[in-house]
């Protein structure tokens, strides 16, 4: 007999939910050049993240997907019983998120919306189309955890100072920067014959141009989001990410944004939640045996 047995076990539909999400950002955090986050050339407008921490961080949350996946398909339904123990483990994975990164905050945003996501495709495996599992993702974001505290994040600062509405409220929405800007965009620029690293750029600015982003906002103020929101549009009326203006429309829009320190982490959070759905849909959940 062979030392080794090479036949893999089939993943549970939870394992398998779990894999395409740690993936989605991991081919978030890999894709370059995205305006001031840590890409594969450097750390952007950060002083405290770094690729390796950010591949750390994706890693570390596998567990908690998984949990969560597991909890849709025992729970079976939307109701409080599924979203308050969805937010328990979406809690005990940022910390470890936080115990991994030593502290830093890699994955807050991404946690929420890929956690909503995973637990939504798991309710119902059958019906996994982006439309079928933005609404029931948004049904469950809908509810409120009563076990959830309520800290004055920065999304909760700025959404005091300037109104904008943030991570949740683009949750409860059924995740239009997802469905209205970055899918319509990642699937013509494809189709275009951009190739999938420029088309993944083109999503990532497509949800630039619109979003009220809460780290764009804290750490720039509306100058900074308004730059964020114009520079996107710039760089997409200019061709795209795979054009030549685009391209140079592009790095002037990354030196822009990191002069000002505004990193577009929720646009970031809200490219892998596309790469995510977009997987979702094209793959299907019915690779493995369950
Ligand atoms: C409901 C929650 C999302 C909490 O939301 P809230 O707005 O109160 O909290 P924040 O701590 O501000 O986190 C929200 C993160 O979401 C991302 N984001 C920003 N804008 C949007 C948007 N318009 N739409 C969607 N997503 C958005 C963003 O995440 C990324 O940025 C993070 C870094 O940001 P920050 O901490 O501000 O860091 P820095 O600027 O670098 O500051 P310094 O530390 O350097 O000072 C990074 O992590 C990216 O992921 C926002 O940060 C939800 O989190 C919640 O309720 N959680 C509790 C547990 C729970 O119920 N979980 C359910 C699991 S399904
Ligand atoms: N690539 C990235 N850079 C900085 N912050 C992020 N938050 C999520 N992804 C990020």
């Amino acid at each position: 007999m062979h030392a080794f047995n090479l036949q893999t076990k089939p993943l549970s539909l939870a394992e398998r939910l779990a894999d395409l999400a740690v993936d989605a950002l991991i081919d978030e955090a890999d894709l370059s050049p995205k305006p001031a986050l840590v890409d594969r050339r450097g750390n952007g407008a950060h002083t405290d993240l770094h690729l390796g921490l950010m591949h750390a961080s994706a890693l570390s949350l596998w567990p908690a997907f998984k949990e969560m996946a597991e909890a849709a398909v025992d729970i079976g339904e939307v109701g409080l019983p599924l979203r308050e123990a969805v937010g328990r483990i979406g809690r005990e994975g940022e910390q470890a998120m936080l115990t991994t990164t030593h502290g830093v905050n890699t994955h807050r945003g991404a946690i929420w919306a890929l956690g909503l996501i995973v637990t939504a495709a798991a309710l119902d495996a059958k019906s996994s189309t982006v439309g079928a599992v933005s609404v029931r993702a948004a049904r469950l974001a809908l509810l409120d955890d009563r076990y959830a505290p309520r800290p004055l994040s920065h999304g909760a600062q700025v959404a005091l100072r300037y109104g904008a509405r943030g991570a949740r409220e683009e949750a409860q929405l059924g995740f239009p920067s997802v469905l209205q800007r970055g899918l319509p965009q990642l699937k013509s620029s494809r189709a275009r014959g951009h190739g999938e690293q420029n088309a993944r750029l083109d999503a990532l600015l497509a949800i630039m141009t619109d979003l009220a982003d809460t780290c764009v906002l804290y750490r720039a103020g509306e100058a900074g989001l308004q730059a964020m929101q114009q520079g996107a549009q710039a760089v997409l009326d200019a061709g795209g990410s795979a054009s030549l203006t685009g391209r140079r429309r592009l790095h002037e829009l990354d030196q822009q944004l990191i002069a000002l320190n505004a990193s577009p982490g929720g646009a970031a959070d809200l490219l892998a939640a596309t790469l995510l759905l977009d997987r979702i849909e094209r793959d299907g959940l019915f690779q493995g045996a369950f």
